[in-house]
């Protein structure tokens, strides 16, 4: 049975003691331990508290159905396994929130298919344009590489990206590749995808449910004419635009740092939850350098580390409550 929570109403006015019960949102967790220590800090824990959410840890080694109940499923962990015994539970409690469909979710951790979305959805309103860059999958002989390149037309230089992410360090281990020679000493299975110059700042948007938030990290500068067509060779990068990568008191040049435009952002991220059927993900978004509205989704990543947004807290709270709200109007529509 879900717990129950007894709240007691002192009005001072009347001196009347009343009795409300409220109902617990229960939302189960797998997660791995570094998310949970990333994510479910003390500052979540209590503020969730307090508005009625508890937060259960699911025991992976006793079957989904057997625990609970729960209102909500949260969860990011990796493996076959788990995506079936995930998928089951689904389709014998559609009544618990799964955040978020294991399918929808695996579509995020191959780099072919994570920025279709974005191309499919060609984004053009009154505030800019949204692309992503042209790329190419090469899943086979490196040797084959320079030729499928010239090809397909891609322009140099190009970041080489691991194409599935899985976890991994390795998943994020990235080359900028400045000359078509080079490129056979890149390993497979791969996706090649044009470099953008945009002033060495990139916007991460961290989307929860509706609510939106944007911070600006340091990101690869840019690459001129005359600097890649000398460069002969690969040039290996890992995450650079990781949290510590801060750029947001950075004094920099207002026309690279500003902001993409809130409406801007706030479109994009509801076509894009739609499309991908998600509500935990964020976008890594560059604004192409010389231009003021023209940007480009780079990267997607499933429930990103949330808990280094400040009032992370707020958000994710008023998301929860937000789901069992949504749902209980569902539910009591056309009832009597
Ligand atoms: N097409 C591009 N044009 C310009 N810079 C790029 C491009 N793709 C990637 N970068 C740079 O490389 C960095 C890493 O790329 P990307 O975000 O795709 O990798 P990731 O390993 O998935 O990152 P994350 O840690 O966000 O998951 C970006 O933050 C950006 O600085
Ligand atoms: O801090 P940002 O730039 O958002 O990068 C995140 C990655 O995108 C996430 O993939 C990491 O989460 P996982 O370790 O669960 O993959 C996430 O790990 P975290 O939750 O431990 O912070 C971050 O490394
Ligand atoms: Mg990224
Ligand atoms: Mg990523």
């Amino acid at each position: 049975m879900r717990e129950e929570k007894r709240i007691e109403c002192k009005n001072d006015d009347v001196k009347e003691e009343k009795i409300a019960f409220e109902k617990i949102v229960v939302v189960g967790y797998a997660l791995t331990s570094k998310k949970i220590n990333s994510f479910l800090q003390p500052k979540l824990l209590t503020l969730a508290r307090s508005k009625g959410i508890s937060f259960v840890a699911i025991d992976q080694s006793r079957p989904l159905s057997d625990q609970g109940p729960f209102d909500i499923l949260l969860h990011k962990l990796s493996g076959k396994e788990w995506r079936k015994a995930l998928e089951d539970f689904r389709q014998m409690h559609p009544e618990v929130t799964v955040l978020d469909p294991p399918d929808a979710i695996q579509h995020l951790y191959n780099r072919q298919h994570m920025l279709q979305d974005v191309a499919d959805l060609n984004f053009s309103d009154a505030y800019g344009i949204v692309r992503s860059p042209r790329q190419l999958v090469i899943k086979k002989d490196p040797s084959s590489i320079p030729e499928a390149v010239s090809k397909a037309g891609l322009i140099l230089p190009l970041v080489a990206k691991p194409l599935v992410v899985d976890g991994t360090a390795k998943s994020h281990e990235l080359a900028l590749a400045y000359d078509q020679h080079s490129l056979q000493m890149l390993e497979t299975p791969l996706v090649l995808q044009e470099f953008v110059n945009h002033g060495g700042i990139l916007f991460k948007v961290f989307i929860i449910g509706e609510a939106i938030k944007v911070v600006r990290r340091f990101s690869l500068p840019d690459v001129s004419k005359q600097e890649w067509s000398k460069s002969a060779s690969v040039f290996r990068f890992p995450r650079v635009s990781c949290a510590a990568a801060t750029a947001d008191d950075a004094d920099l040049d207002p026309s690279i740092a500003e902001l993409p435009p809130q409406l801007l952002l706030e479109r994009l991220a509801q076509e894009l939850r739609h499309r991908l059927g998600l509500h935990l993900f964020n976008l890594d978004i560059i604004r192409e350098r010389g231009s003021k509205d023209r940007f480009y989704v780079i990267d997607i990543n499933y429930f990103p580390g949330y808990g280094k947004i400040p009032d992370y807290e707020h958000m994710f709270t008023d998301f929860l409550l937000s789901l069992v709200q949504s749902k209980y109007k569902t539910n009591s529509a056309g009832v009597c």
